[in-house]
């Protein structure tokens, strides 16, 4: 059965810490090793994701009813995807001391989930969870404790953006204490 870390958490906005000059230059350097073998990097993101969460499966059309890990792994639809959760990272690493830009970036990003693909939004903190989890494995070598919580930090950072868009949507409620 699926267990969903964190939740409960969803309704609430956390606050997010800004990344200091060091973070921004550990998550540079790592991603630039990781950007290398995007390919392989984000399916694997995503096979564990579908493997762990299978209901997760339920907006992608093409391959809702796939069980088997390596048929996931030839989905076109799969791949695609993969592509452009890389790309968006890729953008916002990219743009990591411009805050309107990474801002603006994921907004969109978010809002197409919001409003086009009706995406729950507790999927992207379970997909940021798979994903930290992914990359400190395949890159350990690399991902000290430090450059792991300034990942954490990105990924958190990352959540807070693309859920603005569900905000304004009045899907996901700001709690009083919330910034
Ligand atoms: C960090 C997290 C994620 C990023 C950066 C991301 C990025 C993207 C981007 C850039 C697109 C194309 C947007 C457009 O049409 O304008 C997309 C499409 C899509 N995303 Fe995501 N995504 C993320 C997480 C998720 C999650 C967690 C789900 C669902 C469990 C999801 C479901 C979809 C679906 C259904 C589409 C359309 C797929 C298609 O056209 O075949 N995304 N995503």
């Amino acid at each position: 059965m699926e267990k969903f870390p964190g939740e409960g958490e969803m309704e609430r906005r956390e606050r997010v810490d800004q990344l200091t000059e060091a973070e921004r230059v550990m998550i540079q350097h790592t991603w630039s090793k990781v950007y290398h073998q995007r390919e392989d990097v984000g399916v694997s993101i995503l096979i564990r994701f579908f493997v762990n969460f299978p209901s997760a499966k339920q907006y992608f059309s093409q391959f809702v009813h796939m069980e088997d890990p390596e048929e996931m792994e030839r989905s076109a639809q799969l791949r695609k995807h993969a592509g452009r959760i890389m790309n968006a990272i890729n953008s916002v690493v990219e743009n990591i001391s411009n805050p309107d830009k990474v801002s603006s970036i994921l907004g969109l990003v978010g809002k197409a989930h919001a409003l086009k693909y009706k995406v729950e939004p507790m999927y992207f903190k379970i997909l940021s969870g798979v994903l930290l989890e992914v990359l400190g494995e395949d890159y350990s070598d690399c991902f000290t404790p430090d450059v792991q919580r300034a990942w954490t930090k990105l990924m958190g950072l990352v959540y807070w953006h693309m859920t603005a868009a569900y905000i304004e949507e009045g899907w996901v409620q700001l709690s009083s204490s919330a910034v």
